[in-house]
């Protein structure tokens, strides 16, 4: 039997993951490039079945949705949907997917990488390694230690909660702001519930912001909020850039409003070369590589492929994202 045909992006933002991991796809599936489709959209449109989201280089919009008369499935790489807007998908009969689950082992293990390297200034002391011309190390190269600190989650979801697994063993003190109390969750890793996030913000010496992107998270850090946190504290965001006010952030860095910030997601993503944010020295920026691990990657990719083969085999997909 013939198989259906996806459409689908450069696999990441990050070359290469395409080539590996396409075997995972191909096995059930026809992959249309996207840079292949632009070229020859008449003939293949009518070809595809489903949209494989990885990234933002692929837009699915209202064009793109018109295009494609017998798409059934849009199936992102990643638990955020911010980029999707599922209700003009859905308006096509057309379901979304995501891959949650998979991708919380290792987008904790970021926040708690970022959070060691800011506090334990890892990447300065590479740096110094490299070019130290026999100089003693710079007294600004000491670090805080992490251990016995106090964590505050903002967002006590399924990553949120794999963040305070990791904390308890760091026996940090963990303080945790969520829409819901999560009493359970709390018992687990002995965390305290903050119903007002000022209380986390003031207490916190590392605020890990671990929230979906939303109307009501845009920019939940600002100004006032980088204010209330302790001029030692460090701001981790593993959520979305946009989650935080980054001209705000920049400015609190530079007037040492807090000490540092680590961050996996900016925006734009990348980060452009030369933005304001780069030229600070208490700041490390990634390029969004929360789920960016070889392991991670194939159970995504692999969730992927179930969720489409769900849709297109007429059965309800395990990981349907409703509004
Ligand atoms: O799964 C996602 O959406 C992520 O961005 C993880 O970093």
């Amino acid at each position: 039997m013939e198989k259906p045909c996806i459409l689908a992006t450069t696999f990441g933002a990050h070359g290469g993951i395409y080539k590996c991991f396409a075997p995972v796809v191909e096995k059930h599936f026809t992959i249309i490039p996207y840079e292949t489709f632009l070229l020859d959209q008449k003939n293949l449109s009518e070809q595809v079945k489903a949209v494989f989201v990885w990234g933002v280089a692929l837009k699915v919009d209202r064009g793109l949705m018109q295009s494609l008369p017998n798409l059934k499935v849009v199936v992102n790489g990643g638990v955020g949907v911010n980029h999707l807007d599922i209700p003009m998908i859905n308006s096509f009969g057309v379901k979304v997917c995501n891959t949650p689950h998979v991708v919380d082992n290792a987008t904790a293990d970021i926040g708690m990488g970022l959070m060691l390297a800011s506090a334990r200034k890892i990447v300065e002391g590479h740096h110094y390694t490299l070019t130290h011309n026999n100089e003693d190390l710079p007294e600004s190269s000491m670090g805080m230690d992490v251990s016995g600190a106090t964590l505050g989650i903002i967002g006590m979801g399924r990553i949120g909660y794999k963040v305070a697994r990791r904390a308890q063993a760091f026996d940090m003190k963990i303080l945790y702001h969520n829409r819901n109390r999560r009493k359970e969750e709390e018992r687990a890793v002995g965390a305290m519930y903050c119903a007002n996030m000022e209380d986390l913000l003031q207490q916190s010496d590392f605020v890990m912001v671990v929230v979906n992107l939303s109307p009501a998270t845009q920019k939940l850090i600002g100004a006032k909020e980088l204010a209330m946190m302790k001029p030692t504290s460090t701001l981790i965001n593993i959520s979305r850039g946009l989650v935080v006010d980054q001209d705000a952030l920049v400015e609190a860095l530079l007037k040492k409003v807090i000490r540092a910030a680590a961050l996996d997601v900016t925006y734009p993503e990348p980060l452009p070369i030369g933005h304001p944010l780069a030229a600070l020295p208490n700041v490390i920026i990634l390029p969004h590589i929360g789920t960016h691990s070889v392991e991670t990657t194939q159970l995504m990719v692999e969730k992927m492929v179930t969720n489409a083969l769900a849709v297109l085999g007429g059965n309800h997909p395990p990981d349907e994202v409703k509004v």
